[in-house]
This record gives structure tokens, sequence and C-alpha cells, in this order.
């Protein structure tokens, strides 16, 4: 077997690509070469090497990386390089370098066992568990980036310790022989002195990158490591995910502007300019019928993609924003397994996965082999006193919960998206499916204000909001005497000092659509004296508490809470376009004859209950809906539920006193429990049918669910119903 010398003979895209997050910490990584690469893709090199079957392409192609074992069997770490090994025969010169390496290494190895203090079993130990790390980091997303900081670090370290670290070497050798054979067949060509008139011969097609090569090209491509995009830059997947599964570079942590630029880059290369860059670059991957190009390159940005698919852009901003962070993220079973018996005192010290790589870098350093296998092994309890749960970034693996284990057969989830805002909020809002193998609905657009459609008459023109006479300097809330926007909460302002609903306000609402209580909250808004912190300022700050939609098994997506909620909070806004009624009404028949799930809200707070009409004379045509079907943010996932639900909504004007437009405010109705799931009531009847859109079957487990047979006591026209229909 070939083997590498030095952790600088392997190849580029092992070192940089795979082991990005070392770059910062070992100096050595840096001044490795970051040139451009771009890869062939063959599909029937798949089928040839024993790749994966077609059939699981298909299911990449719905936008997800299946669970673990898809990019297990086809990522170079795993199966495919074994085969390619088994079937090709080894060539002359490619046995001349290896016997120099392998006496490079005899030298290295006998000097390494005179100079160090280590034992071989360590060593083979901490080659073992580093080899075991490098094929877990195909299962696991937090397994991936410590699995490629590890293997990196131990590489490095233990290079002159370990003559071979099988899996990792075979990856090693596997792309060395592709190279050899590029660059010998590019010799021979040479040699032979027609390799110009082969190249003007050759006739070269331009190859069509579609959606399912570019999927091909996503599993044989280590995780996050480029942007792919088709041909026509309208499908997109991959992408830089590394900056973001590191936990190093979240968009929190850097420049909004700077995530964007390092997530959405994309170059896909034609035939000839691939390989006339691979003249200028010398390292182009060679796998037999070169379908698609891949630019590794990450300089470019967004403008420039979309530039070239303007009447696109949206929907390639969309698309790009559900799947470039696809990725598969499974149970620590794997841990469990290889678990050692290390005294859990040692495990409790790593709270963070940032505080063991400290350890395990400080031990490397130190060229502590021992100290750095503690690390690995009290890394791995943790993981598994943690169990189904990932540390810090809140993703949950689905036990203990409405989808947990009792699912038969599952035990996979999948990362659909590391935040569907795609920046826009403050706080990444991930989305995990645990249940089946959905992805977001392509169609559909996170926004941060709502949309308004044609007819919708909004007037948001501060010229219509009077001398507000809010001189509260900085904070409206900590001013002797309450201001004139508590006119409409009688004289009260809305919050309290912890930023919660008072009380008054939080009793009384009503589910449903509709609000009885009347009580608008008025917000301080940009023609007010205070400043953004102002307590009178709190849905307009938008979303602060962590969240993720995940997959329920009945209701289609919900939202959860990742943490606890206190009674009362602010939780989101419901965003859509904004349309009247009879917009909505033509949408509706669109929506019917698609069988969508339902996302319009009325804006009702103004309608006067008892005479049935709008308070400022509007019809009912007029009146104003929210509909998320398109654009809409994470409230758009909120599921129903009868009666106790724990979300409720509440009228908040902000940019205009006008009733007939304002915020769909949601708060905790109660103290809501982490990872317990967000919920509204709809304020369906489900009894009527009169309605264009069919109420759907609910599944709200509620005990005062509306949908259930002698449940409902209070709906008194329901009950006359049951009635009859009993008699
Ligand atoms: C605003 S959407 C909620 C998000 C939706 N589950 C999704 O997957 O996008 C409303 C739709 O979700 C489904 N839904 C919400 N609550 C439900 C419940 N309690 N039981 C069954 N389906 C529900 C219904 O199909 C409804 O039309």
């Amino acid at each position: 077997m070939q083997e590498f010398g030095s952790l600088e003979d392997a190849p580029a895209w092992i070192r940089q690509d795979n082991f990005t997050v070392l770059e910062s910490l070992h100096p050595k990584s840096e001044s490795a070469p970051r040139s451009v690469e771009q890869v062939k893709i063959s599909e029937n090199d798949q089928k040839k090497k024993g790749g994966k079957p077609v059939s699981l392409l298909k299911e990449v192609s719905n936008g997800f990386l299946p669970a673990g074992n898809a990019l297990a069997t086809d990522h170079p770490f795993g199966t495919k390089v074994d085969q390619q090994e088994k079937n090709s025969s080894p060539q002359k010169g490619r046995l001349d370098r290896q016997e120099v390496r392998s006496h490079r290494r005899e030298r290295l190895l006998s000097n390494s066992a005179k100079n160090t203090q280590d034992s071989g079993a360590e060593v083979s130990e901490v080659r073992s568990s580093t080899a075991q790390v490098v094929l877990d980091n195909t299962h696991n997303c937090i397994s991936h980036s410590v699995a490629n900081k590890m293997a990196r670090s131990l590489l490095d370290q233990t290079e002159h310790l370990s003559p071979t670290i099988p899996k990792v070497l075979h990856v090693q050798k596997s792309y060395a022989k592709s190279r050899t054979e590029d660059h010998s067949l590019k010799k021979r060509r040479q040699l032979n002195g027609f390799a110009s008139h082969v190249h003007k011969k050759e006739k070269v097609s331009e190859p069509e990158v579609t959606k399912d090569i570019l999927l091909e090209a996503r599993t044989l491509i280590p995780n996050g490591c480029c942007d792919l995009a088709t041909s026509d830059g309208s499908y997109h997947v991959g992408g830089n995910s590394n900056a973001e599964f590191k936990g190093v570079n979240t968009p929190e942590k850097m420049g909004k502007s700077q995530a964007h630029d390092e997530m959405f880059q994309t170059e896909v290369f034609t035939k000839q300019s691939a390989e006339r860059k691979e003249l200028a670059h010398g390292n182009l991957i060679s796998i037999e019928k070169p379908v698609a190009y891949v630019h590794l390159d990450r300089r470019e940005h967004i403008p420039s993609v979309l530039s070239r698919n303007k009447s696109k852009d949206i929907n390639c901003l969309m698309r790009r924003a559900e799947t470039y962070k696809v990725e598969a993220f499974s149970s620590s079973c794997e841990y469990k397994a290889s678990c050692s018996t290390l005294p859990k005192s040692v495990a409790e010290n790593f709270d963070s996965e940032g505080l063991f790589l400290e350890q395990l870098q400080d031990s490397l350093k130190e060229g502590n082999c021992q100290s750095a296998l503690e690390a690995l092994k009290a890394w791995k309890i943790k993981r598994q006193q943690v169990g189904t749960r990932q540390i810090e970034d809140g993703f949950s693996q689905g036990e203990g919960h409405e989808m947990g284990a009792d699912v038969p057969g599952r035990t996979k989830g999948f990362v659909v998206s590391y935040d569907i805002s795609r920046g826009l909020e403050k706080l990444l809002i991930s989305c995990v499916n645990e249940c089946n193998t959905d992805v977001l609905p392509e169609n559909f657009l996170y926004v941060k204000k709502s949309v308004i459609r044609q007819a919708a008459h909004v007037d948001i023109s501060f010229s219509r909001i009077g001398d507000l006479h809010c001189c509260c300097a900085d904070d409206c809330l900590r001013s002797s005497e309450a201001c004139k926007c508590t006119d409409s909460t009688r004289g009260q302002y809305a919050y309290d000092e912890n930023g919660r609903l008072i009380e008054r306000l939080a009793i009384g609402y009503v589910s449903g659509c509709t609000t009885i209580n009347g009580d608008f909250i008025t917000e301080c808004c940009d023609k007010c004296r205070c400043s953004m912190k102002c307590g009178n300022r709190i849905v307009q700050r938008g979303i602060t508490r962590k969240l993720q939609v995940f997959m329920t098994r009945k209701k289609g997506w919900g939202v959860r809470a990742l943490e606890k909620i206190p009674a009362r909070t602010f939780v989101f806004e419901y965003l859509g376009e904004i349309a009247t009624n009879s917009e909505q009404y033509e949408r509706n028949l669109e929506y019917k004859a698609n069988g969508v799930y339902t996302y319009t809200m009325c804006l009702d707070a103004d309608l006067d209950m008892e005479n049935k009409h709008f308070k400022d004379g509007l019809t009912d045509q007029e009146a104003l809906v929210l509909d998320a079907t398109i654009f809409g943010n994470v409230s758009r996932f909120v599921n129903h539920r009868c009666n106790d639900a724990n979300l409720f909504m509440r009228p908040v004007q902000i940019e205009t006193r006008d009733t007939h437009y304002y915020h769909a405010a949601f708060f905790a109705a109660r103290d809501i429990e982490e990872m317990e799931e967000l919920t509204w009531d709809y304020g369906i009847d489900f009894e009527d049918d009169t309605h264009l859109l069919k109420a759907f079957k609910c599944y709200c487990k509620s005990s005062l669910c509306r949908d259930k047979m002698g449940l409902l006591k209070q709906d008194k026209g329901r009950k006359v119903k049951l009635i009859k229909s009993n008699q």
C-alpha cells in the first residue's frame, strides 16, 4: 500500500477541505497551498466502483442527504475507495515512489522508536481511535467537525509514530492514484507530441450539469467543502457548510455579509474552461467520463451568481437557503459501542466541544498521546451522557418528545437547514426532520417583514401618526409619566420591566383569529424619541427565543422551543403577504386545487363581534389577511391546538395607528418547556363545512379537542349536532 511520508504529501483536498478547522490551529497546515480544484464526476463511475445505487441518489435529490450511511458508503472515506483499490493494478512509476516513501517511513519509524517515550500500544490505540473518528465523521455533524479536527491533529502530530491509519491512507492513496494516472496520461500525450492535436480534435461537448448530477457530485465530495450548482444556476447544494457546523463562523459570530459571502459561492465550469484551469493550476482530479466540474474556490460572491440568473434570483436564493446546509446527523450509538470506562469526572470537565478540543490540542502540542487519547474518550463519554442531544447547538435527535424513538425503525434524523432564516434573524432557526424524508417546501421564502399584495391598502405613512408626545429620552418604561403610546392600553405600558406582556393584557385573550378584548398594543416607533432599547419596543426587535422547525408525525412541520419560554414572553410575529380577503379568495381556489396546507390568518382584531362588521366600516372583502404560503417566517409552521394552546395572539401597532393593519404578535400563554411544541388555537370550527378550504383532521391530542366526538362541551352548536346524530 502506498503511504505518505508526511501530511504535506497528502493531496490538497484532504489537507484543506476535510480538515479546514485545523488550519488556524496548526501553522503547518496554513502553508498548504489553497489552489483551485476541479472535480470531474462520472455518472457511471458510481456503479463501476461499487458506489451507491441509483435509488439512494433519488433520495438525495430531494435535497437532503440520507442519514449517515449514504455518505459513508460513497464518501471517499468509505467503501468506494476500497473497491477502487481492489480493481486497480499498481503501476510501475508508482511502485518506485512507493519504495522511496516506504524507505523514508522506515527511517522515520526507527527514529521515532528511538526518540519517543510513547508505547506502541498507545500509538496504535490513538491510531485506531483516529481512524474510527474519521469513519464516524460521515455519521454525525458534531463528530464530523470533531473528527476532522482530531484526525488532522492526530495525523499531524502522530505521523512519525503511526505508519498506517488505514482509512485515511486509503483515501490518500486513491487520490494519489487518480492524480498519477491523470498526470501520466498528460505526460504520455506530451511525449507523443500530439497533446495539442488531441485537444483540438477532441470534440468536447458542453456538459449539462443537471440537478441529479449535482446531487451525485455532492455525495462524492466531502461534506461542506464546496458549493455546487447546476449549469443554469437554478439549483444549488452543498455549500461551505463547514463554516457553520464547525461552530466557528456562524452568521452570529461573523459579520452577516461575510457569512453570506462564505456561504453562497459557486461556479460550475464547462469542460473547456475546466481544462484551461487545469492547465493553470495543474490539479484536476481525474475520474472517467467527466460530466460536471465544480469549482472549489470560495471567493465568488452572491451578486455574481445572481446576475447570471436574474429571472431566477428569488427561486435560486430560496433553494439555496433550504439546501446549502443539508447534512446528515445520527444518534450517538456509534460512540456507545466504543466508549471505555473512563471516570465520569473526567468527562464532566468537557462542557463543550471547544473545551474538549482545547485539551486535545494542548495534549498534542505537548506530544502527550495518552492525554490526547483520554480527551477523545472523555468526549465520547460526554456525548453518551448527553444521550440524544447535541451539546452546543441544541439539535435534538428526537427521543423523549413527540417524535421519539417510539417511531419504529427510526433512529436517525436530518438537519434540513441550520438556519431557515438565511441569517435574517438574530438567532439561527434550524430545521430538523426526524420522521421522514421531507425537506422544506421549495417555494417558501423566509422574510423578516410582511409583503404587501396588490390590492391590500396598508397605509403605514408616518404622516398619519400625529404628535406622539413620546417625550421619553431613552426608555419609556423608566419615565415617570406614561407617554402617548400607552393610550391604546389605558395609560399602561403593555410590557413589564422584563419585556413580558403585563398580566392584564395576557388574560382574556380569545383563541383563534379574533381578539375581543379590544386593547391594541401600541409600541414606540421611529417617530418617538426613545431608543431601540426602550422597553416599549418588543415585537419590533424580533425573535429572541431559540426555536426550531421540526417534522411532526401527523401534522407536517411544527415549531418547538429549544429553551424555556416564560409565560407572557413575546415569541414571534406572524408574517406573510398582506392581502385583501377577496384577493385571498382567488388564491385559495388555487391552493384548494393543489391541496396545500393553509397559512392564511385574518387580521380581524377590529371586527365588531356583536355587529359582525369592522369598526371603521370596512367590508369583509376589504378586510386584510396574512398569507404565509410563499413569504413568511418561522410562525407559518406553527400548528393548531384546540383550546389549550401555549401561544396566543395580540394585535400590535407600530408604524401605524390604523387598526385595519397591525402586527399579529404571539406570546407564551404559560411557561413553555424546552423542546415543547409551540401551538396556537386557529379558532377552527371543525363542523363548519361551508368554508372553501376544508378543515383538516385535527391531531392536536388536546383533551379539549374540538374535532373529537363528545368532547366539545362548550360548543353548543356542535353539541346539538351530536345529539341529533345520536338520535
Ligand atoms: C399554518 S400550517 C402549519 C404548518 C404545517 N404543519 C406545515 O407543515 O407547513 C397549517 C396546516 O398544518 C396542518 N395542521 C396544523 N395543526 C394541525 C393539527 N392539530 N392536526 C392536523 N394538522 C394540523 C394543517 O394541514 C394546516 O392546514
